[in-house]
């Protein structure tokens, strides 16, 4: 049974892997159409000082954007600002420490925000990682869940108040979730978040990328619900060459990397979804979407369960402290 419990979210998620490469084999990378500058907009991209994260930075900075990275890599953040302001001329790049396992820095991170003063127009929920070995956080949470959901689903509460602040009627804030492939092959217990009956690395991450799909939808029903003038889509990369690979096993890191050079997307095609999520015209004022290599696509049945939705929101609630109201 307990052997059973574990392989199966494995076999789901090559499974979901494989059907992901076969795409891309027989399908063009999303082009992002010319996008419109985006000057006096403010944007934060968790995440952001490589991959896909990077280049969402590096082209939103490229639109005229304030881009402010939110990492846990001081260094590394510091080098992607220096490399961005380079690349685009662009002054209004920063770093700003965030980290995600952790809700007391997340706490910090927005009171630094605010502390600020700025506007907020675009929040690009992107940091994440993959199949890490069983661990939790500072707060205790197994890894992925607390990491890449609870993490990015206390910073969007705690940042609703800026974005809201900051949308008009024709031209709303973003929220921009980065889901995936694997939350198609994710299973969400309400009663073991953490995974503790029996933990696996591979149902761990496709359920923190189910939970963020589950998010964005009753986010964006809410957010309409209250008439606010921000939306929040959920966007999906498909398979793309970056360090979030680094925790597959020996074998599977073989077999990936000709895999990779021939079929994996590059961060900057990969990255094309959340940007135009994030500043394409044709988006304004729509969300509760699932896209995938530009287009609206379904996400798995279970995403759209309202009660799960609700549900997992009120838990959310209880578990980061936040009220439910
Ligand atoms: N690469 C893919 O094939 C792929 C496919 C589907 C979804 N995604 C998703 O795309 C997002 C970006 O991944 P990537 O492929 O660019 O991987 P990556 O490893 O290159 O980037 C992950 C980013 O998350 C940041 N991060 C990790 N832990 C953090 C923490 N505790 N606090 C703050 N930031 C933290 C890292 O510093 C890094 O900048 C992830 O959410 C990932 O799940 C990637």
């Amino acid at each position: 049974m307990w052997l059973l419990s574990y392989i199966l979210p494995v076999v789901r998620l090559y499974l979901v892997g494989v059907k992901v490469l076969i795409y891309q084999l027989f399908n063009k990378p999303f082009t992002l159409p010319a996008l419109p500058r985006r000057k006096g907009r403010v944007a934060i991209v968790t995440g952001g000082a490589k991959g896909l994260g990077y280049e969402t930075s590096r082209h939103l900075a490229s639109l005229g954007m304030h881009v402010i990275i939110a990492g846990n890599e001081d260094e590394e953040g510091l080098a992607a600002v220096k490399k961005i302001h380079q690349e685009t001329i662009q002054e209004k790049v920063e770093f700003m420490y965030l980290d995600l396992a952790s809700l007391k820095s997340v706490r910090q991170f927005v009171r630094r925000f605010e502390s600020r003063g700025l506007p907020l127009h675009v929040l690009v929920n992107n940091a994440g990682v993959m199949l890490v070995p069983e661990q939790v956080t500072e707060d205790g949470f197994e890894l992925h869940f607390g990491l890449n959901y609870l993490g990015h689903f206390l910073l969007t509460n705690l940042l609703l108040d800026a974005l809201k602040n900051s949308g008009r009627s024709g031209s709303c804030s973003r929220v921009v979730t980065v889901s995936s492939a694997t939350h198609y092959g994710g299973c969400l217990s309400l009663n073991d978040l953490q995974g503790r009956s029996c933990y696996s690395p591979h149902g761990a991450y496709s359920q923190s990328k189910l939970a963020l799909v589950l998010l964005t939808y009753h986010l964006q029903e809410r957010l309409q619900g209250q008439g606010d003038a921000v939306t929040a889509n959920a966007v999906d990369p498909g398979m793309v060459d970056t360090a979030l690979y680094e925790h597959l096993c020996r074998p599977a890191q073989m077999a990936k990397r000709p895999v990779a050079k021939l079929l994996f997307r590059t961060p900057n095609e990969g990255a094309s979804t959340a940007i135009y999520a994030a500043a394409s015209p044709e988006l304004e004022g729509v969300g509760g979407l699932y896209l995938y290599n530009g287009r609206k696509t379904e996400s798995s049945a279970v995403s759209y369960d309202k009660r799960l939705q609700t549900q997992l929101w009120a838990k959310s609630c209880d578990l980061v402290g936040l009220q439910k109201a």
